[in-house]
């Protein structure tokens, strides 16, 4: 579960979220909304990466300024580019240093690693170079990193925008698949097929929030 309340966020002299409040306990939430309403400063917040001016945010029952450490533990993060998140030199290590801080015996170590890159495609690629690989299998990579640490929500930041059709919608498909709570930023209305929620952000406010037929559709009305 995921609640703002009354959230307000300022940036410099910039009103970014103007009383956001919402309880978010579905399993596919996206949000979407022009550039600059919003949207990644929400994503952020769900993490502690940014936090709330005013109003409160709580995550897996934790007020997110208070339990920081605990939230990052808790909500896995995707970055648009994966270039940002990728950090040692081969695919199976930088899958590895995820688990750096978990002291974990290298044989187990290994073991999640090679469970992980199988369960998104990427075994064969174990040994190579990570910026070596295509843009997709970047962001896959990224996503590996991610859930190789079991987060109970994830969060993703335009995870389709350096996509081609093809890889977006087998991210689309994984992240339906995924057990865990997900909460998607995205640009890409098709991504959003089969949601149980969408919010659409305007000027730092929530001015829908519905199923994603109806929040689409006022969307592009926002937008004509
Ligand atoms: N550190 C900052 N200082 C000042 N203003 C900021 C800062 N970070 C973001 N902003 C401003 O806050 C507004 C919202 O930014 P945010 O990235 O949340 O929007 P967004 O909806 O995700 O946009 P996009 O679709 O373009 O990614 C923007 O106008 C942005 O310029």
């Amino acid at each position: 579960m995921i609640e703002f309340a009354d959230v307000h966020v300022r940036l410099g002299e910039r009103d970014v979220l103007r009383g956001v409040t919402a309880s978010l306990a579905e399993r596919r939430v996206g949000v979407i909304g022009a550039n600059g309403s919003g949207k990644s400063t929400l994503a952020r917040l769900i993490n502690g990466l940014a936090r709330p001016t005013s109003g409160a945010v709580t995550v897996l029952g934790l007020d997110t300024r208070r339990h920081a450490a605990e939230i990052r533990r808790g909500v896995g993060f995707l970055f648009t580019d994966p270039d940002a998140q990728i950090v040692m030199p081969t695919v199976a290590e930088d899958v590895a240093f995820s688990l750096r801080r978990h002291r974990l015996p290298r044989a187990e170590v290994d073991r999640r690693v090679a469970e992980v890159l199988g369960r998104y495609g990427l075994a064969g690629h174990a040994d190579h170079p990570a910026h070596h690989l295509s843009g997709g299998q970047k962001q896959l990579l990224a996503l590996c990193s991610v859930m190789v640490l079991e987060p109970k929500v994830l969060v993703m930041d335009e995870p389709t925008t350096l996509l081609d059709l093809r890889h977006s919608r087998q991210v689309g498909e994984l992240l339906r698949e995924m057990p865990q709570q997900v909460v998607v930023v995205t640009h890409d209305l098709p991504l959003l097929t089969g949601f149980d929620r969408v919010l659409v952000l305007d000027e730092g406010r929530v001015v829908a929030d519905g199923a994603p037929g109806e929040a689409v559709a006022h969307y592009r009305k926002l937008m004509s």
